[in-house]
């Protein structure tokens, strides 16, 4: 076996070839999590596991984690994101080297601040119609399910200017089905180690079912994307619609949509109708599981503590009086107690739970070398709950954000650092602002389970493993 200075550090008992499979046969993917967790204990907050020779570092220090993500070198994914390679192919996600930086280029500026203003007007919408909805289920409400619905609108509506809600046609209710399956079907075979090899996986029912609801996914977003650049929107209308602002497109549903800036982009030659297709995907992806998560734990914690509640709702009738608006984008950035109370959220319930990373050249995490072809997997979960960064880890407490108690940049990263953060970081806390003010002006929330953690498991996304149920009593 070739001699690697990463085997001197500690982890779990190593055996020849098999390395510590054994540690981890017949776990589930709840018991690895709670496995891992007890790692640090025993281990320290860097230790490197070894299964069948593939080296995996974990990392819980905010020193080495600031070394490994502000790196503009190791940026390519580990294995388990290929597994979302055939819903996504190599978008934005999953890209690495010159493509990724091209991609990442463009969608940064498509992202910038005066289009995610223009979006900010679809979160309002589709939050008053949340409210509507709640409105009408005066029992306890499986929330994940609400949630789910209420991000695939609104990220359809941005991404693609399409509207899932309204638009009943057959082809639309499939894709909605379709992409909440894929997500649950991706997250199964993560779980069952054995249906990792492509051969296995795509001879069982699970693998057959994903095929097709693959199928469903990628001809829905291809007949959108078609529709969309055979419409032609003027260079004067566009200019126009990109410096949007509340007052001069008032009334107005014309609005772009991400995919209408990669049109313009493939006019000038910068992508191609494949790579349309992929960041299109990926959007439609990483911009809807992670905000509903996001949501479910957030009103559980809302639902457990009345003072938070109050002091959400406050805050809103200080900036609202007794107006019934829905919050506009300026409304939000306003909104500092909420801001803290969503950061407090992501913090306990980050809904990327770890980050991964393959190592493609050698380099230094402070004294040790770590050489090419090793995984490295962040502990975003874990960091978020050191004792030593967090005092009262466990509280709910979003005063943390307003005091300057979070002060080391990389202690807190619930969107990634460094180059390959997230990059609808921003877009994400507005629309989980905007549903969650809208949420408390409008509702009390409790639940019989009244502060009773739920079990989690972890896959690419951290998940309740039972319901999470919250009852919605009118203001
Ligand atoms: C609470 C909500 C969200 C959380 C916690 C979150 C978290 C993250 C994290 C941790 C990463 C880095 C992943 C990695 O290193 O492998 C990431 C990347 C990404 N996120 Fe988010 N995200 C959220 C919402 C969104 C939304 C709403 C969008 C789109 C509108 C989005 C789009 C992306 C994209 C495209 C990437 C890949 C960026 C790149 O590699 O250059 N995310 N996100």
């Amino acid at each position: 076996e070739d001699d690697n200075p990463l085997d001197q550090l500690p982890g779990p008992p190593k055996w020849p070839i098999i390395g510590s499979a054994l540690s981890f046969i017949g776990t589930s993917n709840t018991d690895v999590l709670a496995m891992l967790r007890d790692f640090p204990e025993k281990y320290g907050y860097r230790y490197m596991i070894k299964v069948f020779g593939q080296r995996v570092l974990h990392i819980y220090n905010v020193e080495d984690i600031e070394i490994i993500l502000s790196s503009s070198r190791n940026i390519t994914k580990n294995k388990p994101y290929l597994f979302l390679e055939p819903w996504l192919g190599t978008g934005l996600l999953i890209s690495t080297g010159k493509k990724w930086h091209q991609r990442r280029k463009i969608l940064t500026s498509t992202f910038h601040f005066n289009i995610l203003k223009n979006f900010s007007k679809v979160f309002e919408e589709k939050s008053r119609d949340l409210v509507h909805r709640l409105k009408q289920m005066p029992d306890e409400v499986d929330v994940a399910s609400v949630f789910s619905d209420f991000t695939l609108y609104a990220i359809c509506e941005t991404a693609m200017g399409t509207q899932l809600d309204f638009e009943k046609s057959e082809s639309s209710v499939k894709y909605k089905d379709a992409v909440q399956d894929i997500g649950k079907q991706v997250s199964n075979r993560l779980a069952k180690f054995w249906l990792h090899s492509d051969l296995v996986f795509y001879q069982t029912t699970l693998g057959k079912q994903f095929v097709k609801c693959l199928k469903t996914v990628h001809s829905f977003a291809d007949s959108v994307i078609m529709d969309r650049r055979k419409k032609k929107i003027s260079q004067e209308d566009f200019l126009m619609m990109q410096n949007f602002d509340d007052n001069s497109f008032n009334g107005t549903k014309k609005r772009l949509a991400l995919l209408d800036f990669l049109i313009e982009a493939e006019k000038k030659g910068e992508i191609d109708l494949e790579g349309i297709r992929e960041e299109v995907n990926t959007f439609m992806f990483e911009g809807h599981d992670t905000t509903a998560m996001g949501l479910v734990f957030g009103v559980m914690l809302l639902a457990d503590h009345e003072e938070v509640q109050e002091k959400i709702y406050e805050e809103c009738k200080s900036i609202f009086g007794d107006s019934d608006r829905t919050p506009s984008w300026s409304d939000l950035t306003e909104m500092k107690y909420l801001e803290a109370t969503v950061k407090e959220i992501l913090r306990l319930y980050p809904s990327v739970p770890f980050v991964g990373r393959q190592v493609t050249e050698d380099f230094m995490l402070g004294d040790v070398l770590v050489k090419k072809d090793v995984d490295i997997l962040i502990h975003i979960y874990d960091l978020h709950r050191r004792e030593d960064i967090y005092p009262e880890a466990e509280a709910f407490k979003p005063e943390r954000f307003l005091d300057g108690e979070v002060r080391h940049p990389y202690a807190y990263i619930p969107f990634s650092a460094g180059p390959r953060n997230c990059i609808g970081q921003r877009f994400a806390m507005q629309e989980m602002k905007c549903a969650l003010s809208e949420i408390c002006r409008n509702f009390r929330l409790t639940r019989k389970a009244k502060g009773v953690r739920p079990t989690l498991k972890a896959d690419i996304m951290l998940r309740p493993i039972e319901p999470v149920y919250v009852k919605f009593l009118q203001r």
